[in-house]
């Protein structure tokens, strides 16, 4: 079994820099697939399990991709396969972003529905009842999703019930062939809705909007593939400015776009943290003692629910009591379990939690419930006393690229190690006997 082993104790100091965006790059790839003509090179790919699961997705529907030295070419211009099985959408919800290219461009796309995971129910009725809007029919059954339409969709007018992420690029992505013009109301206008609008726009889209609550799709006949550079990750960005903060180190995080974390910023300077904007990234100072500070997550430009679990690691060396409420995911505390096992002083009540800090925090064998909660609990190690050991590796490896080496590049006591099973050493030690 594979675990990150950390041992509490150093500030972190240096230089690291942040990978293209995982929640932009998903949606990226998958709208590479509309491109009749044309091939689509995208810079800036981080090499995330998630990524080889969308490429994976794509192969299978028969489309050329190669990756690259952090670029993907896509050649989506064969015949494709309009399915995507279980096997792929099992591992990663963002496979079900394929739906809105594959309607759009062929009248018909068949998905395994995702199901629920460990940060809540997560349903996709928005997207369905969007592509239902504009003129598709939807059908569920034995485990899939399969929406179909004869001839083109037609544009319409489309409310979001909630201004959920992935709903607003599928149906952004379907009306980019419509006939006549979609207007999405309640959009989702987190900083990845934009980066997709200007790719698709790039590919002779005719979208406007992106980034406000009302975008505006004009359809065209069609589009090709085009070049584009995914924007920085803000996530990831933001773990390490919690990683410098909860160390009291000084750390410069390259690529990091203020612009995208504001609310973050906000929290953290009431927390006493220094922050320096520097031409080529963002400097973040830790202060010697930290205040409790309250928050709500909400859609962007909100508190983002993916900083969740790892401000909660802040704030149990905050000094006071922190309450941090979860609008956006009903289950999203699965880590709070976790922290407990390393001494930490949480309650729950409803969808808030309660955090009391300073608490001494105490290195224990934990294990990644989600991405974001195994960052916290490697974040947590970083000043726990003794050896923190996180395992379910496979959740961190989805969002974060060489996260061990990175930390181990700014000072932090960490590396990933194969154990052998207990059970194993044993049997080793009856045969030598
Ligand atoms: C790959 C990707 O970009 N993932 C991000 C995306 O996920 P994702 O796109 O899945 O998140 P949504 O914005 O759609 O979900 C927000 C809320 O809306 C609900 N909902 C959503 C769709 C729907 O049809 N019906 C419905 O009820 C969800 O259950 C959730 O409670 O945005 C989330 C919210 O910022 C982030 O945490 C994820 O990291
Ligand atoms: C919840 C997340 O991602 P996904 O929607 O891909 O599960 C995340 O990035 O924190």
């Amino acid at each position: 079994m594979e675990k990150i082993i950390v041992r509490g104790g150093r500030q972190l100091h240096g230089t690291v820099k942040v990978e293209g965006a995982k929640n932009a790059v998903l949606p990226v790839i998958a709208a590479s697939i509309i491109a009749s003509e044309g091939k689509s090179i995208i810079h800036d790919v981080p090499a995330l399990a998630d990524v080889y699961t969308i490429n994976q997705v794509l192969t299978h529907m028969h489309v050329d991709v190669q990756y690259e030295n952090n670029t993907v070419t896509v050649d989506a211009t064969n015949d494709l396969l309009t399915e995507a099985p279980f096997e792929y959408v099992r591992k990663m919800r963002a496979s079900v972003l394929v739906l809105g290219p594959l309607l759009a461009r062929y009248g018909h796309a068949k998905v395994a529905l995702p199901g629920g995971c460990a940060i809540g129910s997560r349903p996709i009725d928005l997207h369905l009842k969007g592509f239902e809007a504009m003129g598709a029919d939807v059908h569920v059954g034995n485990g899939f999703v399969e929406v179909t339409t004869n001839g083109r969709l037609k544009g319409a007018k489309i409310y979001l019930d909630m201004p959920s992420v992935g709903a607003t690029e599928n149906i952004m992505m379907a009306a980019a062939l419509a006939s006549g013009r979609t207007t999405i109301e309640n959009a989702a206008k987190e900083p990845e809705i934009v980066d997709l609008a200007n790719y698709l726009n790039k590919m002779g889209a005719k979208i406007i909007g992106a980034g406000t609550e009302t975008i505006k799709v004009d359809g065209v006949r069609k589009l090709r593939g085009a070049e584009h550079t995914i924007i920085p990750d803000r996530i990831e960005a933001g773990t390490f400015m919690v990683a410098a903060a909860i160390t009291g180190g000084n750390v410069l995080i390259e690529k990091a776009e203020i612009d995208h974390l504001r609310s973050l910023v906000s929290k953290m300077e009431e927390m006493g943290v220094r922050f320096i904007e520097e031409p080529n990234g963002l400097r973040v100072i830790g202060p010697k003692k930290l205040k409790a500070t309250d928050i709500k997550t909400l859609p962007h430009p909100g508190f983002p629910t993916d900083m969740q679990s790892q401000m909660m690691a802040l704030m149990l060396n905050a000094t006071g009591t922190s309450v941090i409420t979860e609008t956006v995911f009903e289950n999203r505390f699965m880590h709070v379990e976790e922290f407990r096992r390393m001494n930490a002083k949480l309650k729950i009540e409803g969808r808030s939690v309660i955090v009391e800090g300073p608490v001494n925090l105490q290195g224990a064998e934990v294990a990644a419930t989600d991405l974001r909660a195994g960052a916290a609990l490697i974040l947590a190690g970083l000043v726990a006393d003794g050896y923190t050991r996180v395992t379910s590796l496979q959740h961190i490896d989805r969002g974060y690229v060489n996260i061990t080496d990175k930390f181990a590049g700014l000072g932090a006591d960490i590396e990933r190690v194969r154990e052998i099973p207990v059970q194993n050493i044993s049997m080793k030690r009856v045969e030598v006997q």
